[in-house]
């Protein structure tokens, strides 16, 4: 049987204009959040980090500039989706500082044949897609959706599997905590 790929990617391309500075160097208990997302995924044959190049400094990750700079995680998706060895993508925001790799394990979980990614639904029945998964079959799909206007990245969530919040509240009850200002930063 053909072995796919399991990959890791942050995107971390945005300009945090509503946190004021760059919200991936803010320090939560300790170390930047850009260094806490990265330390909670699980293994991975390759890992990616997609930002302007020269921004960060992340061992152990590939810097990988966007295909389309400026223009949303969607396009960091393209840009992740084309670097990444075919198979699975774990794909998450910079943003992201509850995620857990047991978090990451309950969407591996629940792949199912024909899925092509994989979301969490949060408490209030949202699709989530900042924290996902997606399959490098996508690639066409995703720089498709972009050529024709598309920005928004549940967009690229195409034979998506859900997962129900009940299904991953007790691994990570903090997964979908989103820092988008400095008051959002959980008190270390
Ligand atoms: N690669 C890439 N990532 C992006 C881009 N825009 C936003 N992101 C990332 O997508 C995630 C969610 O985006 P936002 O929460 O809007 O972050 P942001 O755009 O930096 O912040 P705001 O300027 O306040 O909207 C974060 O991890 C961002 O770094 C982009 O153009 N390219
Ligand atoms: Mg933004």
């Amino acid at each position: 049987m053909h072995e796919e790929a399991l990959s890791a990617a942050i995107t971390a391309g945005g300009r945090s204009s509503r946190f004021g500075s760059d919200k991936a160097l803010a320090v939560i208990s300790g170390e930047r959040l850009l260094d806490r997302v990265a330390r909670r995924f699980p293994p991975a044959d390759a890992r990616v980090l997609v930002a302007p190049p020269g921004r960060y400094v992340l061992p152990g990750w590939t810097p990988l500039p966007d295909t389309r700079p400026g223009e949303g995680p969607l396009a960091g998706l393209e840009a992740a989706l084309g670097a990444c060895p075919d198979g699975w993508v774990m794909y998450a925001g910079v943003d992201l500082p509850g995620l857990t790799p047991a978090y990451w394990a309950a969407l591996l979980n629940a792949r199912t044949a024909g899925a092509r990614s994989v979301a969490g639904l949060d408490a209030s029945g949202h699709v989530q897609p900042l924290a996902a998964l997606y399959h490098t079959s996508l690639r066409g799909a995703v720089s498709a959706l972009l050529d024709a206007g598309e920005r928004r990245l549940r967009a690229a969530l195409l034979d998506v599997q859900q997962v129900p919040w009940a299904s991953l509240e007790a691994q990570c009850p903090d997964a979908y905590r989103n820092v988008n200002t400095p008051a959002d930063l959980p008190d270390a």
